[in-house]
């Protein structure tokens, strides 16, 4: 059984939780019963965070400002999966870059940038999830409850994507990591779960600097709590993964089974057209 019943002492560890898909996380793990701990750099409004959901829980909602692009912020935040009161990890912290390699690479912060993108998006999720796994499963054949880990991947995951190169592929390790010890994990009381959405109205957009989710169709982007909903649901299921909505579901099949000779061009157009 992955995350085991709600209580005081079943607390889950929640990254980005300062805005958008890992807020409504932890909004939708507090709902549950799950007293949380909520990470990310803006400390002011993890705090409004932790107010909100203490105020509704009745739970004690604690945060740990950090910042996950460095060695010091990562160490930080891997010490507090030595708690013994956690039972849970979400993984949702990360951000996009968009543009052409060969454009990026002519500009400095653009080049940063790609090196944040890719120590967030894979070496931070790695790095915790490799110690959060390592730490539930201890506790579990130790007679101590069970655990579950919700990565936070994207449909960009199910093929290369020109224009936004290297976030596809950070999204690619993630899927491809976290099935593969979903699978590894098999027998164990500690399950680990992707949830792999679509285009979501967050500050994702802003932070990638890209106004294409206001150039497609309303019916195309999601909703944050509507991911968090369906990616903790998973999550208490002890699902491998879960990409929420038809439209995403599509996309998804679409990316993994399209030829490559004709799905990169298209997506390639696309991307060109959105202005990426
Ligand atoms: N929105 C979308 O269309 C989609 C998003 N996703 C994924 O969802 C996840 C959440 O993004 P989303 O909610 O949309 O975007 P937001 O920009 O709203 O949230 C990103 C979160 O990551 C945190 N974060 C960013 N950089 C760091 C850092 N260096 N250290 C610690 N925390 C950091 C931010 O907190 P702070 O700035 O306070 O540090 C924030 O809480 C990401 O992994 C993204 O790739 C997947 C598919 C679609
Ligand atoms: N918004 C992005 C997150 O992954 C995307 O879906 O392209």
């Amino acid at each position: 059984m992955p995350l085991p019943p709600p209580g005081p002492v079943a607390r889950v560890l929640v990254t980005g939780a300062s805005s958008g898909i890992g807020a409504a996380v932890a909004r939708a793990l507090a709902a549950r019963g799950y007293p949380t701990t909520l990470v990310a750099r803006r400390a002011d409004a993890l705090a409004d965070l932790a107010g909100e959901l203490g105020g509704l829980s009745g739970l004690e909602h604690e945060v740990h400002a950090a910042d996950l692009g460095t060695d010091a912020g990562l160490d930080d935040v891997r010490a507090l999966l030595d708690d013994e009161r956690v039972v849970g990890l979400v993984n949702a912290a990360g951000f996009g870059v968009t543009g052409r390699v060969a454009d990026l690479a002519d500009d400095a912060g653009q080049r940063a940038a790609l090196d944040g993108l890719v120590r967030l998006n894979v070496l931070a999720l790695h790095d915790l999830t490799v110690a959060a796994v390592g730490a539930l499963v201890r506790r579990a054949r130790a007679g101590g409850p069970s655990g579950a880990v919700l990565n936070v991947s994207s449909i960009t995951a199910f093929q290369p994507l020109p224009g936004a190169a290297s976030y596809a592929a950070s999204k690619a390790f993630v899927q491809s990591f976290s099935e593969a010890v979903h699978a590894e994990l098999a027998g164990t009381d500690v399950t680990l779960t992707t949830v792999s959405p679509g285009l979501t109205r967050t500050g994702f957009a802003e932070a990638a600097g890209t106004d294409a989710f206001d150039q497609v169709p309303d019916l195309v982007v999601g909703e944050a709590a509507d991911v968090a909903e369906a990616g903790v649901a998973a999550m208490a299921r002890g699902d491998r993964s879960i990409t929420p909505g038809l439209v995403n579901q599509l996309s998804a099949l679409g990316g993994r089974f399209t030829p490559r000779t004709l799905l990169l061009p298209a997506l390639k157009a696309g991307m060109e057209h959105f202005g990426a």
